[in-house]
């Protein structure tokens, strides 16, 4: 069997050859941290999140490198995303960066999204752009024009080859002031004269500035990975100008490939419209981890393909809660079984063991396919309900089943999808807690009634804190687990 994957340079599925047998070097375009993460950046990273996993799971050996953009992402009004929050937070630039990366690692964790090998944010990797963009101007594909330096797409007839994007249509969305600077109105800022206001700056040799966006990513991608490497993952809506640019920097600098296979996600949409901070759509990841547990999370993004777009929403949300129930329900009763002790030695039935590995292979298969949850988790679904037909047949179910049946879930569900952990904790909390919080339901409704609303909010919000959520209905309150498992 041999993995294959849709290269979206070439527009095809291809077998994945790695440049080093056993190897794979991959980077993904990371955030920008001037806010909290939202669900569509959740897509993203559980998208690449399996990815890696899966290749670990295969054997074969992964650095992963996703950075930390923490200068240089303009917005289309041309203001620095960071210095625009640092006002906005009235704290120093790199107050925030601190700020909101340990929020998105903490989303990540969360979320059970594996840590990147290496996290290296664009600020602190100055020198080499500085370097790479002298390269450029050598060779002539760059210019500089009043302490701003340009790359010249039409230098580089291979511009637009990931986007399929041809220069004549790449003419749209370029502000005035930039544009009479410009030789060609697509060519990009590869560094740009900083005025003394603008807090993010460094010396260059074209005076004080500071890096374009796409120049980043060409640098500290080559730098951890070498030149070419395997693959490079990103949102599509990251597509052009930004992978085009980096395509283009790397290769005009260096004069080899850069990345081998592009593997590109679908956006997270809400009623189809990409969710988007600009656009204000936004669900943050630790609101949604309120309300939804952070497997429930995954596996509703895992539903679909990694390549697909998929529209966010509370049924979406609650029928990926039900999923998970019933996957997990029987891996309760499988765990619980093997922990009561009485399952008799014999490898029986052995028509099961068959099934067993009919899964695997089935699993395996799928993924294999450019990576295709939604039918590993078809085949995990499948597999789930004959193992209810088992359980509850009436036969006698040998303890070397129930292991073989356990070792499923742990490695398919649990190491590669990040679905099962090793350990659930039950989500139905027992009599006590049950009585504490009916009590703590009355009290809250006599301080409503004694129109003491602080201290009705009060016990709502404490009790959310501890992951039970409050809903009042018209016959009265009632409540639900939240949070459980995490
Ligand atoms: N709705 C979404 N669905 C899927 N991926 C997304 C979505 N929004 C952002 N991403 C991806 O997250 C990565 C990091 O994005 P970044 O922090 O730079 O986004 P941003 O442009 O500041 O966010 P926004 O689009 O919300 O303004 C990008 O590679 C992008 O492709
Ligand atoms: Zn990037």
């Amino acid at each position: 069997m041999s993995l294959v994957v849709y290269n979206f340079l070439t527009r095809r599925k291809e077998p994945f050859i790695p440049l080093h047998e056993g190897r794979v070097h991959m980077y993904v375009c990371g955030p920008t941290v001037y806010d909290h993460a939202h669900v569509g950046h959740a897509k993203l990273y559980v998208s690449m999140d399996v990815i890696v996993r899966y290749f670990r799971y295969r054997g074969y050996k992964v650095r992963y490198v996703q950075n930390i953009t923490d200068v240089g992402h303009l917005l289309d009004t041309g203001e620095d995303r960071i210095l625009k929050g640092a006002a906005r937070e009235r704290l120093e630039p790199m107050e925030l960066v601190e700020k909101y990366m340990r929020s998105y690692f903490e989303d990540m964790d969360a979320l059970g999204v594996v840590r990147p090998d290496i996290s290296p944010r664009a600020s602190c990797h100055i020198p080499e752009m500085i370097e790479m963009i002298k390269v450029l101007i050598q060779k002539g594909h760059a210019y500089e024009v009043n302490g701003s330096v340009y790359f010249s797409v039409e230098s580089w007839p291979e511009y637009g080859k990931l986007s399929g994007r041809r220069l004549e249509e790449q003419e749209e969305g370029v502000r005035v002031p930039v544009r009479e600077e410009k030789r060609h109105p697509a060519d990009f800022a590869l560094w740009k004269r900083a005025e003394p206001e603008h807090i993010l700056r460094w010396p260059s040799p074209w005076g004080w500035g500071y890096p374009g966006w796409h120049i980043e990513c060409s640098v500290m991608a080559t730098k951890y990975l070498g030149q070419p490497f395997d693959i490079h993952g990103g949102g599509i809506d990251n597509l052009f100008p930004h992978n085009e640019s980096e395509i283009a920097q790397a290769e005009a600098a260096n004069g080899v490939p850069f990345a081998r296979y592009w593997l590109l996600t679908g956006s997270l949409t809400v009623n189809g419209v990409k969710m988007s901070k600009s656009l204000g759509n936004v669900v943050r990841i630790k609101d949604a981890l309120q309300r939804y547990r952070p497997q429930a999370i995954r596996l509703f993004i895992l539903s679909s393909h990694y390549r697909s777009p998929i529209d966010y929403s509370e049924e979406a949300m609650e029928g990926a809660e039900k999923g998970l129930d019933r996957l997990w329900n029987t891996v309760i009763e499988v765990r619980e079984r093997l922990a009561r002790g009485d399952a008799p030695e014999s490898a029986e039935p052995e028509a099961f063991m068959e099934e067993i590995q009919r899964a695997r292979r089935a699993f395996l298969e799928a993924m294999d396919d450019d990576f295709s949850t939604p039918e590993a988790l078809s085949v995990l679904f499948e597999f789930s309900k004959a193992v209810n037909g088992l359980l509850f047949g009436g036969a006698t179910v040998g303890r070397p089943v129930l292991e073989a049946i356990d070792a499923v879930y742990r490695e398919l569900g649990g190491q590669v999808l990040g679905l099962i952990p090793d350990e659930i904790r039950p989500d139905v909390p027992s009599d006590l807690v049950a009585g504490l919080v009916q009590l703590l339901i009355e009290l809250r409704a006599e301080a409503r009634r004694q129109r003491d609303f602080a201290r009705a909010d009060q016990i709502r919000e404490r009790l959310r804190a501890l992951g039970i959520l409050l809903e009042d209905r018209p016959d009265g309150t009632t409540w639900r687990m939240g949070r459980a498992g995490s």
